[in-house]
């Protein structure tokens, strides 16, 4: 989509306010031009060249209701342009939000989140005031049009020597936007690369510390800022050269006009009524070279601003940007149970197969292979392998979470089309291998918006063998538990992951490796409250610990992102290297994993 066509379906998403505000800032522009022909009537007749009618207090009356009547339109101007502009980046805010919610969520969004807010904010801004200020561009062109055939008819050669200056000027903003372009783009990036590494810096504090590496990071964000700063420094320089020279460019004509007047009314072709209505119009011709500058450098920004939305899109048409609608994200732009996929009524499980499951990682290559397995309703599996042999890939591309390359999912024998709406309670709940944790109470970091029915809440606690640690919490549930959990032990936030899928009725549970920070006694207890409260729920757990693999009926071995064996225990230690090795392993108290070479 080029910068053009942006623009047109930005202005066709409110098309009447749009107008509205375009008539109301040429109406704003339009004024000046009568207080300009009364004060030429009015020196006209002070030196007798023409004769006045209404008087002074007429003039003085004329010039107080034109006054009266622009102020008035720019407050009306400020309204439409107010609306206008939150309408149209609201839009645009929300179609942009919409589509990152309906991405599978692994890969929602390409940039690091600390990025993607510049995006959301700055250029949605920049793109704001491109929109915004073409409605002026029309405006002035309108003034521009009338006082020129106004100042013509007065006098062609001087005319020309008022409207040179913008002509010039708009010739050097063409030629310098390119290159203004590239400045813009160079500094928008070093932003968002600052940006990022805040987020970063702050997500990571821990991780940091315990690395020593705080000496490192700060001086990676030094080079970080200090990038920045040449950047933005070239840009505003460009900027505001450009802006010196909208206006030394309208100084320059005050001066030529005012070396030819003198010639010419010596000569009787020009009165001083004209002269005054050349100089008052020049005053306008300033603010209308200063803004269509200021038009064309948004422009310019905007085409910048588009191509990285485009990029947030990974790959969508840049049309979803546009899109029209309400001011609100519907229903359907994120997954929830309503908005499961109508293809498959929400039934009991009875069986789940997946038959050639293929997600390859596009920057490594790595990732699942032809993958096909059967869950039947009440069944426990186990999906075990060594690091990085695709286990985390496999249950992620069969929710939805990544966008699977080929492969079939059937629900009960009917095909799943968009797994990662239909993958959501009550059909599935999902506990992720790494939990993530709110900075708010344990009780709302669990509950989600879940409404505590029967207490569903106390049951979850319980299953996931929380009820010790909610014990000796300082305000058990009600305990804040620190931004991303950091006031909880792993095993706690594992646990408190855990309660947060188990407070969700679901036809299927799928665990990734919810139980790696836990002690044997307390996994052992999570996998025997849960066999025993989940029903009739089938559950899908990825583990390589003895605790899981024993309750399970059915073990998946991966192996670099393929099934390398299936069966029981007692099956595949007969017939299985990788499974002994991970087994024996685990018996032998070690981590039990095998490094994936
Ligand atoms: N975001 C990613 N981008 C690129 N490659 C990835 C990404 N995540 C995983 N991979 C690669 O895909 C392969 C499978 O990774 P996966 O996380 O599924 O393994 P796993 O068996 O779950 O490992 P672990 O036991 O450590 O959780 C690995 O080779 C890994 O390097």
């Amino acid at each position: 989509m080029t910068t053009f066509q942006f623009l047109r379906r930005l202005i066709m998403l409110r098309p009447l306010l749009y107008v509205g505000n375009a008539l109301a800032w040429t109406v704003i522009y339009l004024i000046p031009i009568a207080p300009g022909l009364i004060t030429q009537q009015f020196f006209d007749s002070l030196t007798g060249s023409d004769s006045l009618k209404i008087g002074t207090w007429g003039i003085i009356a004329l010039l107080l209701a034109a006054a009266l009547a622009r102020v008035a339109m720019i407050y009306v101007g400020c309204i439409t342009d107010v609306q206008y502009r939150f309408r149209m980046s609201m839009i645009l805010r929300r179609n942009l939000l919409g589509h990152v919610l309906k991405q599978p969520g692994a890969r929602a969004i390409p940039v690091s989140p600390g990025e993607a807010i510049s995006y959301f904010r700055d250029d949605v801004d920049q793109t704001e005031e491109a929109v915004s200020w073409s409605v002026d561009v029309f405006g002035l062109t309108c003034f521009a049009i009338v006082s020129s055939y106004i100042l013509l008819k007065i006098d062609v050669q001087m005319t020309l020597l008022v409207f040179l200056p913008l002509v010039l000027v708009v010739t050097v903003a063409q030629l310098a936007t390119t290159r203004l372009q590239k400045y813009r783009a160079a500094s928008r990036e070093s932003t968002a690369r600052v940006t990022g590494a805040i987020s970063e810096m702050f997500g990571n504090v821990q991780a940091i510390q315990v690395a020593g590496a705080e000496d490192r990071v700060i001086e990676r964000f030094r080079r970080f800022n200090e990038d920045r700063r040449k950047t933005m420094l070239k840009d505003k320089l460009l900027g505001e050269t450009l802006d010196t020279v909208f206006t030394n460019s309208v100084n320059l004509g005050i001066g030529l006009i005012l070396l030819l007047a003198g010639a010419k009314m010596r000569g009787g072709s020009f009165t001083v009524g004209d002269f005054s209505l050349f100089v008052y119009y020049l005053t306008f011709v300033t603010q209308v070279i200063s803004n269509v500058g200021k038009f064309m450098t948004y422009f310019k920004q905007m085409t910048v601003a588009l191509a990285r939305m485009t990029e947030l899109l990974q790959g969508a048409a840049a049309g979803v940007l546009t899109r029209r609608g309400k001011l609100v994200l519907a229903k359907g732009s994120r997954p929830a149970a309503e908005a499961s996929d109508p293809a498959v009524a929400r039934e009991p499980l009875r069986a789940l197969e997946v038959t050639g499951l293929s997600y390859r990682f596009p920057d490594t290559g790595r990732g699942i292979e032809n993958v096909g397995l059967r869950l039947e309703g009440g069944s426990f599996t186990v999906v075990t392998g060594a690091i990085g042999s695709g286990k985390t890939t496999l249950v992620r591309t069969l929710l939805g979470l990544l966008p699977k390359d080929e492969g079939t999912i059937t629900w009960n024998g009917k095909p799943v089309e968009e797994p990662g709406t239909f993958f959501t309670p009550a059909q599935s709940a999902y506990s992720a291998q790494i939990p993530r944790l709110y900075s708010d109470t344990l009780r709302n970091n669990i509950l989600l918006g879940h409404r505590d029915n029967d207490g569903e809440l106390a049951r979850a606690v319980h299953d996931s063998v929380m009820e010790y640690d909610v014990a000796h919490l300082q305000q058990g549930l009600e305990t804040v538990v620190g931004p991303r959990g950091v006031k909880l032990s792993g095993g706690q936030m594992q646990r408190a992951a855990a309660a947060r899928m188990l407070v969700r009725e679901a036809e299927l549970y799928v665990f990734d490796d919810v139980s790696s920070a836990l002690d044997v006694e307390t996994e052992q207890k999570l996998w025997e409250r849960i066999f025993a409260s989940r029903g009739n729920a089938a559950c899908l757990v990825v583990s390589h610990r003895r605790a899981a693999l024993a309750h399970a009926d059915h073990i998946i071995v991966m192996k670099d992102g393929r099934i390398e064996s299936e069966g029981t225990v007692d099956e595949l230690l007969a017939a299985s290297e990788t499974f002994r090795e991970l087994w024996y392993g685990d018996e032998r108290g070690k981590d039990g994993r095998v490094q994936q070479d």
